[in-house]
């Protein structure tokens, strides 16, 4: 049996599979499950919900109980054969979509400046973009983060790297779709990607740090760089990261640094070492001791060669793209 969620589904298909007569089945018997319901099916998101590799029980179980609560409880007269797949062609083609930029680098080195100069002229260019960072600070997850990086408690290193890493997941699925099942009460929620929706419908996410960032700082403290990497698995690989290099000495005397946690220069050295261990075919380096000006230049343009390869078709991949 898999034991990670993402690897029970086909993802390389546009198909969204759904086993209705299990879902309506639960639902119907049981109603207050069916927020239970719409978290299972939110974590395990992806393009089919139908593990492949789950035990038969249960299934049968839910085909048997959804015949039963159907015929004999309700007495329904649905269009359909209470189990069924449903087979929803995503229509957005793969083809032509955004960009998945990432910005990466030491504190101080210069992300969120160039994040902010290059939405503004991506937008003034007519093109869809969003700019993001992580960790998000306003959701539940990121505000124990911000916390902790402000020195206002303490956690565990690997339950704060797993918090980051939660905080990325939790972007990663939105329940905006919901097909109504014929039945007024009766909604079944279509999790979908809210990351790969974006990128999908043509928008370019510019990211201020993203996976990287969580395994570089924890690698750092000594964590395993094999577990660090384990709970990434599975969100959407970068098309293009842009690692800001500077010294730790030069990022040290910038403006702000040493308000948080990590902004120390003897962590930030191995930090520095933990960026070298990660650097794979979609990185680029930009010296970030350029003046503002020559950074945004060369940011410009490998971000557009990057766009273009992606409206040209290149296909999305998830991380973590060498072997863990
Ligand atoms: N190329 C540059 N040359 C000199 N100073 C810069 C440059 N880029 C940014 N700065 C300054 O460095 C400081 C940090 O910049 P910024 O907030 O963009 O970095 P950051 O990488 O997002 O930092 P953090 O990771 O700590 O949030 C700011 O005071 C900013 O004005
Ligand atoms: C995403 C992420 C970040 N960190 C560290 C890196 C920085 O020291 C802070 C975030 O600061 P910022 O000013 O908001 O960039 O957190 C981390 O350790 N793990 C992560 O996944």
């Amino acid at each position: 049996m898999a034991t990670n969620p993402t690897s029970m589904f086909n993802t390389s298909s546009n198909v969204l599979s759904v086993n209705i007569g299990t879902s309506i089945g639960s639902m119907v018997r049981r109603p207050q499950m069916r927020r239970t319901l719409k978290v299972q099916e939110t974590l395990f998101s992806n393009r089919s919900f139908v593990p492949k590799t789950t035990s038969t029980f249960p299934r049968k179980f839910g085909t048997w109980a959804a015949r039963f609560s159907l015929k004999s409880s309700l007495d329904l007269k649905l269009p359909f054969k209470p189990l069924r797949l449903i087979h929803m062609e995503n229509k957005e083609s793969s083809s032509s979509r955004g960009a998945l930029i990432v910005l990466e680098g030491l504190d101080r080195c210069g992300k969120t400046s160039q994040s902010g100069r290059l939405y503004k002229y991506l937008e003034e260019q007519g093109h869809s973009v969003e700019s993001w960072r992580f960790p998000d600070r306003n959701t539940g997850v990121g505000q124990m983060i911000s916390s902790y990086l402000a020195n206002q408690s303490q956690l565990d290193d690997h339950a704060i790297h797993l918090l980051f890493s939660a905080n990325r997941w939790e972007k990663r699925v939105s329940l905006v779709h919901w097909i109504d099942l014929f039945v007024s009460e009766l909604y079944l929620s279509i999790p979908v990607s809210l990351m790969e929706e974006k990128l999908k419908s043509g928008t370019t996410l510019i990211v201020d740090r993203y996976s990287y960032s969580g395994v570089a700082f924890s690698y750092a403290k000594g964590l395993d760089i094999g577990w660090c990497k384990a709970p990434e698995i599975g969100l959407l690989a970068p098309d293009l990261v842009v690692y800001l290099d500077i010294s730790p000495e030069k990022a040290a005397e910038r403006g702000g640094y040493g308000d948080e946690r990590y902004e120390q220069l003897e962590f930030q050295k191995k930090v520095a070492g933990s960026y070298l261990a990660l650097r794979d075919s979609s990185w680029k380096v930009i010296d970030a001791t350029l003046s503002i000006e020559d950074i945004e230049k060369k940011l410009r343009e490998v971000v557009l060669d990057c766009m273009k390869a992606c409206h040209k078709g290149k296909p999305l991949s998830q991380l973590w793209p060498s072997s863990v």
